[in-house]
């Protein structure tokens, strides 16, 4: 691949990883990319490395605008492994660049690659030249990593946003005025929910910095460029940031012999009765990103399991552990589902809810397959539910 000019003398040196389509877990149907930029002035900079397999094509992108040696300095925004890979490739072929790290980021760097780097240590509010050119750094930790910053260039009005703002989607066009914006919103969105929900309260205070700069471009290390859309995704951000919802309730279940699935179905009936949006997903079948990302501005969640040996089903189970590290709190969430003699799945299930920090309403529980009058208690239970969520009650 070519570099590509986002302006005069400032390139997009990454990798495009179309094919991708699981990123640890989070389905990504419209790939990854891992941007790098390279700027070219008195001093050469480049911002941010690839995944390590992708190290050779990194350098080759760079030689298309500049050796490798002559590069001064590079920037590690965070050293999370997607951007970091090529780092210890990268530091063997720029024998003359030194990394601007924060403190944080330089000790992580050792305890991944050991101590091969040449690092200059960065905090917030300090500047480097590059020539006609500056950078500026503020650390955003836990954004989502602990030694995430950004990188401001005042000259060009770019700000190098790390992984904030990014999607996981691959383009043959660089900007968000080239090609599907809603695409970008819809995988920012789900990039915030699966990856950024759980430090969503430093986001506000975030976007407010970011508001305070002059702004042409957000580059950020995943997906397009924001230049004509950087209101639409800061207004995102903050809106995600501060938890607000629309009224809509998600249904989620699994079954083995469809009973459960009768019940859900009878809910969303409910639901629907009460005016309250809705969506229904048979876990097995659907992506848990995409789940995850409805569930980021959604008022409320159903969650149905019949048991299986004495417990929830396994995948359900999968899926509570995923929400209770996502912690999507102010929320309001219930179990149902059926048993034959026992139970075991409702306790589980319920558990699980509290630890996830949902507010915890009364289920609803049926033994063996729902009866008629049963799928009409479980339409109005459907119906109550959304009552409750709608008022806040
Ligand atoms: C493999 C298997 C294990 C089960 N284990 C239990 C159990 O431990 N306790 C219980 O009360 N019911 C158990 N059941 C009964 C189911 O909970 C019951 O058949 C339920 O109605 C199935 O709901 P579904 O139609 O949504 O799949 C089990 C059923 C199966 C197929």
């Amino acid at each position: 691949m070519k570099a590509r000019t986002i302006v005069s003398d400032i390139y997009e040196v990454g990798i495009r990883d179309w094919t991708l389509h699981d990123f640890h877990g989070f389905a990504t149907p419209r790939g990854v990319t891992y941007n790098s930029f390279l700027i070219m002035d008195e001093k050469i900079c480049l911002i941010d490395g690839v995944k390590a397999p992708f190290a050779e094509e990194q350098l080759c992108n760079i030689r298309t605008i500049v050796d490798p040696e002559k590069i001064d300095y590079i920037v590690v925004n965070h050293v999370e492994p997607d951007h970091s890979g090529s780092l210890p490739a990268l530091a063997k072929a720029c024998p003359n660049a030194t990394f601007l790290i924060t403190v944080q980021g330089a000790n992580e760097l050792k305890e991944h690659y050991g101590d091969i780097f040449k690092t200059q240590i960065v905090k917030k509010g300090d500047t480097v030249s590059l020539g006609k050119r500056s950078l500026a750094f503020q650390p955003i930790p836990m954004l989502h990593w602990p030694d995430s910053m950004v990188t401001y260039c005042p000259e060009e009005q770019i700000l190098f946003s790390s992984d904030a703002f990014g999607q996981h989607y691959c383009c043959s066009k660089l900007f968000d005025d080239e090609t599907e914006v809603e695409n970008m919103l819809f995988e920012a969105q789900k990039y915030f929910a699966n990856i950024l929900m759980p430090y969503r309260k430093l986001v506000p205070n975030t976007v407010k910095l970011v508001r305070s700069l002059p702004l042409k471009m957000i580059c950020s290390c995943h997906g397009c460029i924001w230049r004509s859309h950087i209101d639409d995704i800061l207004n995102q951000y903050e809106s995600w940031g501060k938890g607000e919802t629309v009224d809509r309730v998600l249904v989620v279940f699994d079954t083995m012999w469809g009973g459960t699935a009768a019940m859900a179905r009878a809910m969303i009936k409910g639901i629907e009765k009460q005016g309250m949006r809705v969506k229904l997903y048979r876990y097995e079948s659907s992506l848990k990103a995409d789940i995850v990302s409805d569930l980021l501005t959604a008022k409320g969640i159903l969650i149905g399991s019949p048991t299986q040996n004495s417990g929830m089903m396994p995948t359900i189970g999968g899926f509570l552990t995923y929400l209770k590290g996502l912690k999507p709190t102010g929320k309001k969430a219930a179990a149902f589902g059926t048993y034959g003699w026992a139970g075991g799945a409702e306790k589980d299930m319920e558990a699980m809810i509290r630890d996830s920090g949902m507010e915890l309403l009364p289920g609803y529980n049926v033994k063996w397959r729902p009866l008629p009058k049963e799928l009409e208690a479980a339409e109005q239970y459907g119906f109550d539910f959304a009552e409750k969520v709608s008022k806040g009650e």
